[in-house]
């Protein structure tokens, strides 16, 4: 593997009494685009908001570019972008507004910043959705904007928290074909889903994540051949049948 872009270290996080992440080792490679695989529950988002530095482990350790998600998490921050179900933009403003108001944030003067957007566009094809303002936008190009949000200060590291849920075919399709494109542009990307055939498509390697544990890390064909199953789907449910209730 490339030298690892993101690992984690025996990561633990307990909610009250809920264990979500019960120590949890793993490294992701640059320019490797990881799949973070589990059921509802799992502890996919919790792994993710580690990571971005929203929330701290209970336990444990991560790094995000060589850097401590616990010493150093503005330097954690800079060299990544997050996409997960939250994040609210502001219905007046069009996407340019938006990118431009996120891209004085990171620092970028308005010449850097044009030239940013025309490339996000060409990544995103965002076309007409610049200038439409977001209460008229579809969820697909509200979508195509959080993406652009997330990668506009150009972050090695990119985490997408079941980033196609609620979009249509050709939403879906889109984001599909950016993670590729961003991929084989050198970019790190852990993402993080329950369908089970978008990872099988995009990603390199996969790991299953169920009740917190890691099960399983490797790539796709591995996993089948381990369990036995042309399935993917099937290979993640044999590896969770082993797990002693
Ligand atoms: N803020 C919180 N307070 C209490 N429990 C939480 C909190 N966040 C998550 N949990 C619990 O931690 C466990 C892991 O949740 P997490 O959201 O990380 O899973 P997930 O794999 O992302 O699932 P989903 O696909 O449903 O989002 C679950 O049992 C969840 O109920």
């Amino acid at each position: 593997m490339n030298e690892p872009l993101v690992r984690l270290k025996g990561l633990a996080k307990r909610y009250g009494n809920t264990e979500a992440l019960r120590g949890v080792d793993l490294e992701v490679g640059a320019g490797e685009a990881f799949g973070l695989l589990g059921p509802n529950g799992a502890g996919k988002t919790t792994t993710l908001r580690i990571l971005a530095t929203l929330i701290r482990p209970s336990a444990g350790e991560a790094w995000v570019n060589g850097r401590s998600v616990l010493r150093d998490p503005l330097a954690v921050r800079r060299s990544l972008g997050i996409v997960n179900g939250g994040m609210g933009l502001y219905e007046r403003l069009t996407g340019r507004e938006i990118l431009h108001f996120f891209g004085r944030f990171y620092g970028l003067d308005p010449e850097e910043l044009d030239a940013r957007i025309r490339w996000l566009d060409e990544m995103l094809g965002l076309g007409a959705v610049l200038d439409k303002r977001v209460e008229a936008m579809s969820s697909g190009m509200i979508q195509k904007i959080v993406v652009g949000r997330a990668i506009l200060h150009r972050p090695p590291v990119l985490l997408l928290d079941e980033a196609t849920q609620g979009l249509d075919v050709f939403a879906r399709r889109a984001l599909l074909d950016f993670v590729q494109e961003y991929k084989a542009s050198g970019h790190t990307i852990v993402y993080s889903t329950h369908v089970l055939p978008e990872a099988e498509e995009v990603c390199d390697r996969v790991g299953f994540l169920h009740r917190g544990r890691l099960l399983f890390v490797g790539s796709v064909a591995e996993a089948k051949e381990r369990y036995a199953t042309d399935s993917l789907e099937r290979a993640f449910i044999r590896a969770a049948e082993e797990v002693p209730a």
